[in-house]
């Protein structure tokens, strides 16, 4: 039985739409593929390696057949690191589909490494990976369709910058969400006493950040900071074509097969876990959530944003509060949605209106 893909998006919500995906058949990127197939998408998948990507293609095309002749399912061989190819994959995606209406740069990576020890090819490699790649691909898709058309991107970057905890304090006291107010009147000054210490709930904060590095990857942080100041440049540049930029940033703590093998230990992923406030690490399907949100309407005033996806890992370095371990974020999966929408026999549940 193939593993489950759902959404927490209205079916059918980019029925008619075409997106393009860089390094959509592995990892985050395959999640992001999926999601956006199931609300309805026609997803061009772009990356270097051929078979990886027609055999992604050709099981997507199978479990999501397309109504009229054309496979909702387009591979495309492309280095983004090379204007050629950049240029032939907006035309391929064109001649398919007629049109573009998202683009998700999601292809990318970087070798670990001590900053003295990078030679200029490795560091001109993640550089042009991550930072020229991207400008590449919004450049191509704005001359070829965004320009005229308008249209949303999402880049995927990764979280390099930290809060600034005592300072922050003083904000979050502030913006408690009406949300968390609302589930239960306040029995003592804060909704954590009154609510959701038990029971878990959403706080949205403000906090200040700071500009911190990554260290080992100081080729990989250069890039993606380029990346998110690009982000908010091109959303004021673009405003006026109709074209949404926003960049989600990971945590470095999103577990895919592809993206452990890259560093060689397995482990290496499960080591961050005490150092992240969630206590668990992210899976793909969190990424792609965001993303999927971020290019819908729901987004619409939504542009020039880095949103972080890390279970607040990028906050705790500097605090001095350890969080104990526990399991109260359980994680959103397409497996967990699944079985919680099963009755105990395993029949689906009846919808409650
Ligand atoms: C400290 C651990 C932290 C763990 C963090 C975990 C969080 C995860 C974050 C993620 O981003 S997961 C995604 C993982 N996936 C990838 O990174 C895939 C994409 N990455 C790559 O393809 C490569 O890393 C690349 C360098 C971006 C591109 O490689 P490519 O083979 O196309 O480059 P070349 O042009 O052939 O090589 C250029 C040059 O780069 C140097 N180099 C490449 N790989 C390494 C390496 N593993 N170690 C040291 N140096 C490397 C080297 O100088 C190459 O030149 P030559 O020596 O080959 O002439
Ligand atoms: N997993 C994590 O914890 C984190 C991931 N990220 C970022 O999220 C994105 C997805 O990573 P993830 O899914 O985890 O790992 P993967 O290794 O599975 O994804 C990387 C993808 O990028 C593609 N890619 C790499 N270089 C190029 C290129 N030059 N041209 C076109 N495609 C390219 C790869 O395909 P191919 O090799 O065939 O080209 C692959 O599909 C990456 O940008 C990554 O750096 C950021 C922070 C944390």
């Amino acid at each position: 039985m193939s593993s489950p893909i759902s959404s927490v998006l209205r079916k059918g919500l980019f029925q008619g739409k075409v997106a393009i995906v860089t390094g959509g058949a592995t990892g985050i990127g395959s999640a992001i593929t999926k999601e956006l197939l199931f609300l309805g998408c026609d997803v061009v998948i772009a990356a270097r390696k051929a078979d990886r990507l027609s055999t992604a293609a050709a099981e997507l095309n199978r479990r999501f057949p397309a109504e009229n002749k054309k496979d909702r399912v387009l591979p495309v061989v492309c280095n983004i690191r090379k204007e050629d190819e950049v240029k032939h994959l907006m035309q391929r995606t064109l001649e398919h589909f007629g049109k573009i209406d998202y683009l998700v740069n999601n292809g990318g990576g970087q070798f670990p490494s001590p900053a003295s020890d990078i030679s200029l090819k490795g560091w001109n490699a993640v550089i042009e990976t991550n930072l020229t790649g991207t400008f590449l691909m919004c450049r191509e898709a704005y001359a070829s369709w965004f320009g005229e058309h308008g249209g949303a991107i999402v880049n995927i970057i990764a979280d390099f910058f930290k809060g600034f905890p005592f300072m922050s304090y003083v904000l979050r006291c502030f913006l408690v969400t009406y949300s968390a107010l609302a589930m239960a009147p306040p029995k003592r000054s804060s909704p954590y006493h009154a609510y959701m210490k038990d029971h878990g709930g959403a706080i949205v904060t403000i906090v200040t950040d700071m500009w911190k590095g990554w260290a080992m990857m100081s080729h990989s942080g250069a890039a993606r900071a380029g990346v998110d100041n690009l982000t908010k440049s091109l959303s004021i540049e673009w405003a006026n074509h109709g074209i949404r930029i926003n960049a989600v940033a990971p945590g470095s703590s999103i577990f895919s097969e592809t993206a452990a093998a890259n560093y060689g230990d397995p482990q290496l992923f499960q080591k961050a876990i005490p150092r992240i406030p969630a206590k668990r690490l992210g899976n793909p399907e969190e990424i792609s959530a965001t993303v999927c949100f971020l290019l819908s309407p729901a987004a619409a005033f939504i542009t020039g944003e880095t949103v972080k996806i890390d279970g607040a890992a990028s906050l705790y370095a500097q605090s001095h509060w350890e969080v104990p371990d526990h399991n109260k974020m359980p994680a959103y999966s397409w497996k967990n949605e699944e079985e919680a929408n099963r009755d105990d026999d395993g029949a689906p549940k009846k919808a409650k209106i």
